[in-house]
Parts: structure tokens; sequence; C-alpha cells
């Protein structure tokens, strides 16, 4: 709408005569037209010029920026949050833990798999991204079935009941890997008969409910997002699991010819995918009930990128080959054995079947549905990623010898 003072009445010029009053009057107001368009079109069009998130998000960035993110507290989470009250959001964060300090936030503490903890963070809200997960290396397979499938369910009930519109599911792109090479993937690839853990067996379930809660015709509206091995500032997880294990001197041998090409996606491309699939999913839209692939849309042999940020970091890159099979039987009896001795002592071995799978296979995925669907393109190279991630690992760099 014009501004109050644009819509004011013409301003009266010196001649007082009847022709030139209208005259005056119908220049004045066709001069506070033009104003108006001028000034309405400078305000889309900076819109358009901050916004990377396309002209359909218009309406909702207009409308309703008050969001809720369950798992805000952790890696990804945490980066949501950033970008999120960067573009404007109003943002609550959900989450058993609260990992951070930050006025601006709204921190809701509590446990997913309760409705009445999470009813209070979700009122007023219109957007929920729900990226909370137990870790995927835990073993604990009751507290993935209860957080990722039965959590899950108790977060689309709590929405629902909430008046939430959309629900923004972080699903993975593992659902639909078997442990066997998967190639340039489409989300039209059937979910994994044989998922390679249960951390990913929950996942599908979890993903299964998001999306078969897909409502329109109610007002509720979901979709899920599949990343595919987050990287960046701040994790727990992929880096510092690589480093340990160059310190630990069981970093020298590649799995396979080093030549299988996988994605790493880096956690800004991530947040963006989110964000961009909250804007886009609207009643009409092709968003609706979906799963899609978010990547760095730049695979890269696995074995090359562990050795970039290695050798980044200071440590040396594998030098070695173990053919695939072979690491894969060892790990299996590997596995064996752990389970024997588990009776007298606790193992948790480093080289296990499905760490071999994710090493020494083929794992990339199209991201083209999402860049047909929400024009989703990644704001990070993965050279500017490798480069910014190592950056920011000062403390796991290995000191010169
Ligand atoms: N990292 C990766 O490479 C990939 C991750 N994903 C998915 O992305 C999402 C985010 O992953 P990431 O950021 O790495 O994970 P994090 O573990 O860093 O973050 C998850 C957050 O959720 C919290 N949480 C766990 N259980 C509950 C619960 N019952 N109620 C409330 N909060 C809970 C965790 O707390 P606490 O730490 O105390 O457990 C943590 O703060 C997950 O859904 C994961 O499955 C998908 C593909 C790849
Ligand atoms: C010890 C080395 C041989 C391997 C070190 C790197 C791994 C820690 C990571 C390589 C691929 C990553 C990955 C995940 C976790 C970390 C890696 C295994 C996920 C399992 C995280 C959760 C998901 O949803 C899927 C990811 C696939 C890739």
């Amino acid at each position: 709408m014009p501004k109050k003072e644009q819509m004011k009445g013409p301003s009266w010029s010196f001649c007082c005569c009847s022709q030139c009053l209208l005259l005056s009057a119908v220049v004045n107001i066709g001069k506070n037209l033009l104003k108006w368009r001028h000034e309405s079109d400078l305000r889309s069009q900076e819109f358009t010029e901050e916004s990377t998130y396309g002209a359909r998000s218009t309406h909702c960035a207009l409308a309703s920026k008050k969001c809720t993110v369950i798992g805000g507290s952790g890696f990804l989470g945490q980066h949501m949050v950033e970008r999120l009250l960067e573009r404007g959001y109003s943002v609550n964060v959900f989450d058993i833990r609260q990992g951070f300090e930050n006025e601006r936030v709204q921190f809701h503490i509590g446990d997913l798999c309760s409705k009445t903890d999470l009813l209070p963070a979700l009122q007023g809200v219109n957007i929920v991204f729900h990226c909370a997960s137990p870790a995927p290396f835990s073993n604990n397979k009751e507290l993935f079935y209860r957080v990722n499938y039965t959590g899950t369910r108790t977060v689309i009930q709590a929405c629902k009941e909430a008046g939430v519109q959309k629900l923004v599911l972080t699903s993975s792109a593992s659902v639909v890997f078997e442990g066997k090479d998967i190639k340039d993937g489409t989300e039209d690839l059937p979910y994994a008969h044989n998922p390679i853990d249960y951390y990913t067996e929950t996942k599908i379930l979890q993903e299964k409910e998001v999306l078969g809660s897909n409502d329109p015709a109610n007002n509720f509206m979901t979709v899920a997002i599949r990343p595919h091995g987050i990287f960046g500032p701040r994790d727990p997880q992929l880096v510092p699991i690589m480093v340990e294990t160059a310190k630990s001197g069981k970093m020298k041998i590649m799995i396979g010819n080093g030549k299988n090409l996988v994605d790493f996606t880096y956690v800004e491309n991530v947040v963006h995918g989110h964000i961009l699939a909250a804007e886009y999913l609207q009643k009409d839209s092709p968003l609706c009930g979906k799963a899609y692939h978010i990547t760095n849309d730049e695979p890269i042999p696995f074995w090359t990128f562990i050795s970039r940020v290695l050798v980044g970091l200071n440590y040396d890159a594998p030098k070695y080959k173990i053919p695939y099979l072979l690491a894969y039987y060892l790990a299996l009896f590997v596995s064996f054995l752990v389970l024997v001795v588990s009776p007298l002592i606790t193992i948790k071995p480093t080289f296990t079947p499905m760490r071999v799978a994710l090493a020494g296979t083929y794992h990339y995925y199209s991201c083209e549905r999402a860049k047909k669907d929400m024009g989703y393109k990644p704001v990070v190279s993965l050279d500017k990623a490798i480069e910014k991630t190592v950056q920011s690992y000062p403390q796991l760099r290995r000191a010169s010898q």
C-alpha cells in the first residue's frame, strides 16, 4: 500500500480558476500515482534483489515470518536459526537442550515426544522446521524409534492442533541407500528395503509420516528435505571423526579404488534449501507432500574430499588402498567379534560395515527437482565450503612438526 504522505490530496497552485484547479488536480494525481508506482517498483525490486528465494516467496515473506526450529540447538539447527534471523523471521527454538545464547531467539526446552512440551513453542507460528534426531551413530534403537518415528507423529499432531500451516522435515538422502552404488539418484528411487542402519530405518518411517500428513485442503502442507553428508563450521561429527581417526593412525588406507563419487553438502546450502522449501510451499505448489534432495551439486570422490579436509588441517592424506569387498567383509567380521565379546567388554569399532559402505560406494543424488520446483542453486561452492570449514577448526589443526 502507498504510504500516507503519498496518498495525500493534490497540492493547489496559485491560479484559482476552475479549469486551472482541475488541470492542476489531475496533474498532481498523475504525479502521485507515478511516484507511488515507482516506489512500489523499487520496493519489490529491493525484495527480489535482497532475496535469493524467488518471486513466489513474496507472499509468505510478507504474510508470516514466525517459525519454530525443532532441533534448533543442533549443528544444522543453529545455522538455520542464524539465517532465518538474517532473513527477518522471528524464531523459536525447541530442543532438549539450549545450545547457544541469543536474545532474539525464544527457547523452549523439552522433548519432542511430548505434545505438552511442544505446544507452547508452536503458538502463533506459521512454519515449523523439524531437524531434531538422535545422533546417527548411536546404538540406541529404542531412542531412534521413539524420537524419529513416534516423536515425529507427535510433532505433526501438535502442529495441527496449534494451527501451524507448514512443516518442513529434515530427512536424509540415505533413505534410499542400501549400501550399493547410487549415481545421480532421483527422488523417485524407492525407499531402501534394507536400510544400512536403524537410524536410516527410522528416518524412512519419519519421512513417510510427514509426507503422508500433507493436507492442503485443511491448510496443512508438508515437505521433506533430503540432504547428504552435511559439513561446515561447528559440526561435531564429520570433521571431528575424520581428525580423530587420523590422530589414532587409522586413516592411512582408502577403501575401494578412490574413485567413488559422493555428495558432501555444505551446511549453508542445506539451510538455503530448507528456507526455499518453506517459502515455496503453498497450497497449489508442487512441493506439497514431496521429498527434495538438497546437495552441493558437485559430487566428489569420497577419498578426495577426506584428503582435502585432512591435508587442510595438516594431516596426511590416506595413501594405501584396500579392495572394497575385502574391507566390507573384514568390517562384518569385526562386528561379529564385537558382538561375541559384548557380554564381557563394550567396544565401539570405527571400522563398521555401514562406514565401509559409506566410504567405498558411489552415492550421489540429483537435485534437479529442487532446481525446477523451487529454483534451488547451491549458494556456496564445494571449494569455498571446504576452505571455510577447514578455517573454522583451528583447534583441530595438527601443529607442524
Ligand atoms: N549430519 C548429517 O550429515 C545429516 C543429517 N541429517 C539430518 O539433519 C538433522 C540435523 O542433524 P544435525 O544437525 O547433524 O544433528 P544434531 O544432533 O547436531 O542436532 C539435532 C538436535 O536435536 C536435539 N534432539 C534430539 N532428540 C531430541 C528430542 N527428543 N527432543 C528435542 N530435541 C532433540 C539434539 O539434542 P542432543 O544433541 O542433546 O541429542 C540436537 O540438539 C537430523 O534430522 C539428521 O537426521 C540428514 C542428512 C545428513
Ligand atoms: C572414518 C572414515 C573412514 C570416514 C569418516 C567420515 C564419516 C564420519 C562421514 C562420511 C560420510 C558421512 C555421512 C554421515 C555421517 C558422517 C559420515 C559417515 C551420515 C550417516 C549422517 C546422517 C545421515 O543422514 C546420512 C549421512 C551420510 C554420510
